[in-house]
């Protein structure tokens, strides 16, 4: 009996009692049982393990699914509990019936059908009960009752329901501090003449000698809140503006306007800066400014011997105190009694002072320009080197310099400044202070620090120590500023960085990277250097090559003017050529043939000392620099004399000289590493070529920022192998972090329409390079 009743049995049309509900129910197996009394009781019996069998057929397992719902009513699911607690009820007199129904049977012959009627009788009962329980029930008209259609389905998954999209977060608070939080914005348009900001009226005919007839943007905003006046701001300023847009200046006027009256050189004005070129370009920049003043400008970067540099920086003289010389003896006395002596320092100047004097030391310079490096060597180890006294500290290319640790130099640097001065007017003027609070410190020190990409990571900024600090940022306003994310501005919580807005960006597929020089080459041809650029030198013959000393030669050379009529040895047939778009990137922008004329600089005796006709091409180190050097020089042998290459290892000399060459025109083609990414400012560069891609998307902004300054145009062309298209296009060319004027185009480069002796040469040169190298490390060389 363990069977539910409706798998025993289940009637012909069982609930069409009244007209209303009319469910359609598989044939009853009693039915049939009726219709075949010739089936024995064995049979009967064996029903059930029959379908115990048939229900393990998968197939008719899904016809019972399909049937059973047409059993199972609600009405009838609940009727189970109330037959079985009636049936426990009845036990006895279901005894009896059954008991006067085997006499029937008996009686009748012990024919089948008696059990069966036990059965039917059973189910009349129980249709009672149901029929009572649907009376109770809500009647629902037959016709609104509708089975519901059988869904099939095969081994495709179901269809899910689509996902519910996650919602967008946008804080209602930031993780900044208010001062980075909510910076103040200036218009990259918001210029002024230099005679409204409050500048000495001899500074500002200096700087329009120079043809600087109003501020820039970033001058115009920053210079009158570090001059007393009325946008004064009385704490630390930080500076994020576009490469080119004329930070130096924001900052070396108002320190030269502030230390013009100075009668004695007291050293107030730092500037920290990473590299020796860019100390060089600063103090060009302030001496320019201070010619006619008393201020004195000095550097510290190590091109010359550590001694000399301090006898540049700090005058040793003597100066009559008896206290203080005998104090000075007393202390010297105690460490030969300890034997902790001091070597050098005061104590060894006081071994050569006269009977009561003591050594006294004061600063040559008033504003000192210098590495992070050398600076701290001095603070540490230059006796009479004193940060007492600055009032002006600026750090350019922060985020560069926060993040070297080198040395330690920002913790090194804020203790230094933390000392008091000792100097007698220091002294008085504390003692004063003390009794007298209301009274102005005697030093108030102003921190300066500026970038392009600067950085808004609070423990990189909070190491320099800021008081009531205030971003200023400097962005174009321009509506078709191209930012891939929309509404993406510089004053979130992440960093944005903005290119010039003359700047044109392209970006040259240069499949497997194999033929990279041979693309240069091309390029160079096509679309930077003129015809007559590219012939002009009598071509010498590979061996002529000095690979080693290109950059400092044809810095020194001059080359030869004649205006040669040579053949070009370059093949100039890319215009009917149609190139093949090898890379992987989708969607990108317009293709632009670069061997279209239109393209070209024009050949007119004119532009032959067009000096923006001039290129500085970026590797991603020293070796790949000298390496494409080489290759360039021999695979095109009058670009011999307008090589240069600007690498870590030059010497600081060589360095400025090849640099000196390149910003007069003499070198038309610097080749560099990324030393030469930051900051590096050369008057009218019309073409930057990166051709090994930069590693970040900051070293991007910068190396690209060499050109289009101070709202001059330029070009940047940027060479992307199959395997670096990806990222070049979604992390650079539509970065969300860069905001630019104009979107980044791609070009395609004909670069096998050079002819084939260039290949020959290119092989050639190849060759010669591996043996040169590898004769000299014992390394293969790629290309
Ligand atoms: N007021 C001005 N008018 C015209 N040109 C200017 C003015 N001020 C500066 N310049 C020129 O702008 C160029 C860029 O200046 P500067 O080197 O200070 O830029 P920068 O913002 O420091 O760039 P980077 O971030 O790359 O270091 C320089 O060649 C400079 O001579």
């Amino acid at each position: 009996m363990a069977t539910p009743m409706y798998a025993r049995y289940i009637p012909p049309k069982a609930k069409n009692t009244r007209g209303k509900a009319s469910v359609s129910l598989p044939v009853p197996e009693i039915s049939q049982a009726k219709e075949q009394p010739g089936k024995t009781k064995q049979q009967s019996k064996d029903q059930p393990k029959k379908r115990k069998r048939e229900t393990k057929d998968p197939l008719k397992e899904k016809e019972d699914d399909v049937t059973i719902p047409s059993v199972l009513k609600a009405s009838e699911v609940e009727e189970v509990p109330a037959k079985k607690e009636h049936r426990s009820k009845d036990r006895p007199k279901k005894r009896k019936r059954e008991r006067e129904e085997k006499s029937h049977d008996s009686e009748d012959n012990g024919t089948k059908l008696k059990k069966h009627k036990s059965v039917l009788s059973k189910f009349e009962k129980v249709s009672k009960i149901a029929g009572a329980a649907r009376e109770s029930a809500v009647d629902i008209p037959a016709e609104e009752i509708k089975e519901s259609p059988t869904e099939l389905h095969g081994l495709t998954p179901l269809p899910q329901p689509e996902p519910v999209p996650e919602p967008e977060y946008h804080p209602t608070f930031s993780a900044l501090p208010p001062w980075l939080a909510k910076p103040t914005t200036v218009s990259s348009s918001a210029k002024v003449p230099f005679a409204d900001l409050g500048l000495d009226a001899r500074l500002v005919e200096q700087l329009e000698k120079k043809g600087y007839k109003e501020a820039l943007a970033v001058q115009s905003a920053v210079i009158p809140m570090l001059l007393p006046g009325l946008h004064q701001h009385f704490g630390d300023i930080c500076v994020s503006a576009a490469t080119g847009s004329g930070k130096t200046l924001a900052y070396i006027l108002p320190m030269i306007e502030g230390l013009q009256g100075r009668v004695l050189s007291k050293l107030s004005g730092l500037i920290v800066v990473p590299t020796r070129e860019l100390v060089t370009q600063a103090r060009v920049v302030a001496e320019q400014i201070t010619v006619g003043t008393k201020i004195k400008v000095g550097t510290a970067v190590g091109n010359i011997s550590f001694p000399a540099e301090q006898e540049l920086l700090v005058k040793k003289d003597k100066r009559f105190d008896p206290e203080a010389a005998r104090l000075l003896h007393d202390k010297a006395n105690e460490q030969l009694r300890t034997g902790f002596v001091e070597r050098g320092g005061i104590m060894g100047d006081l071994m050569h002072m006269p009977p009561g004097h003591v050594p006294h030391y004061e600063s040559s310079v008033d504003i000192l320009i210098c590495t992070p490096g050398r600076l701290v060597e001095h603070i540490q180890s230059t006796t009479g080197f004193s940060l007492s006294d600055i009032r002006w500290l600026v750090v350019d290319e922060a985020d560069r310099l926060l993040d070297d640790s080198f040395q330690e130099w920002v913790d090194v640097l804020m203790k230094a400044l933390e000392v008091e001065s000792t100097s007698e007017q220091a002294l008085a003027r504390r003692k004063i202070i003390s009794r007298n609070p209301w009274l102005k410190p005697e030093r108030q020190l102003t921190k300066v620090v500026l970038s392009a990409t600067m950085t808004k990571d609070l423990s990189k900024l909070g190491s320099l120590k800021f008081r009531r600090p205030k971003m200023v940022i400097v962005e174009n306003e321009d509506q078709n500023i191209h930012s891939c994310a929309p509404g993406t501005d510089m004053t979130g919580d992440g960093e944005s960085f903005e290119l010039p807005p003359a700047l044109k960006e392209w970006a040259i597929p240069v499949g497997t990277g194999l033929d990279k020089p041979l693309y240069l080459l091309k390029l160079l041809q096509t679309n930077i250097l003129s015809q007559w650029e590219m012939e002009k030198t009598d071509t010498p013959t590979v061996a002529d090559v000095d690979t080693e000393s290109s950059a400092s030669s044809s810095s020194s050379s001059d080359s030869d003017n004649s205006d040669s009529d040579s053949a070009s040895s370059v093949s100039d047939s890319s215009e009917d050529s149609s190139s093949e778009d090898e890379s992987d990137d989708s969607g990108v922008d317009t293709k632009k043939k670069l061997s279209n004329p239109k393209h070209r600089s024009k050949i007119t005796p004119k532009n032959q000392a067009d000096i923006s006709s001039r290129v500085l091409v970026f590797t991603n180190n020293n070796e790949n620099a000298a390496r494409l050097s080489h290759l360039l020089a021999i695979l095109h042998p009058p670009l011999k004399n307008k090589l240069g290459t600007l690498t870590k290892s030059a010497a600081t000399k060589s360095s400025q000289k090849t640099l000196a060459a390149f910003a007069t025109g003499k070198i038309r083609i610097l080749i560099a590493s990324d030393r030469a990414s930051r900051g590096l400012d050369v008057p009218d560069l019309g073409h930057i070529v990166n051709y090994d891609l930069p590693r970040s998307v900051t070293d991007y902004v910068h190396r690209v920022g060499r050109t289009a300054r101070a709202g001059k145009e330029g070009q940047s062309w940027t060479f992307f192998t199959k395997t670096e298209g990806r990222w070049f296009w979604n992390d650079i060319a539509r970065a969300s972090a860069i905001r630019r004027a104009q979107k980044v185009d791609r070009a395609i480069v004909d670069a096998e329409t050079l002819n084939e002796e260039k290949r020959t040469t290119y092989e050639a040169a190849l060759r010669e390079l591996r043996v040169a190298v590898e004769g000299s490390t014992g390394r293969a060389v790629g290309r």
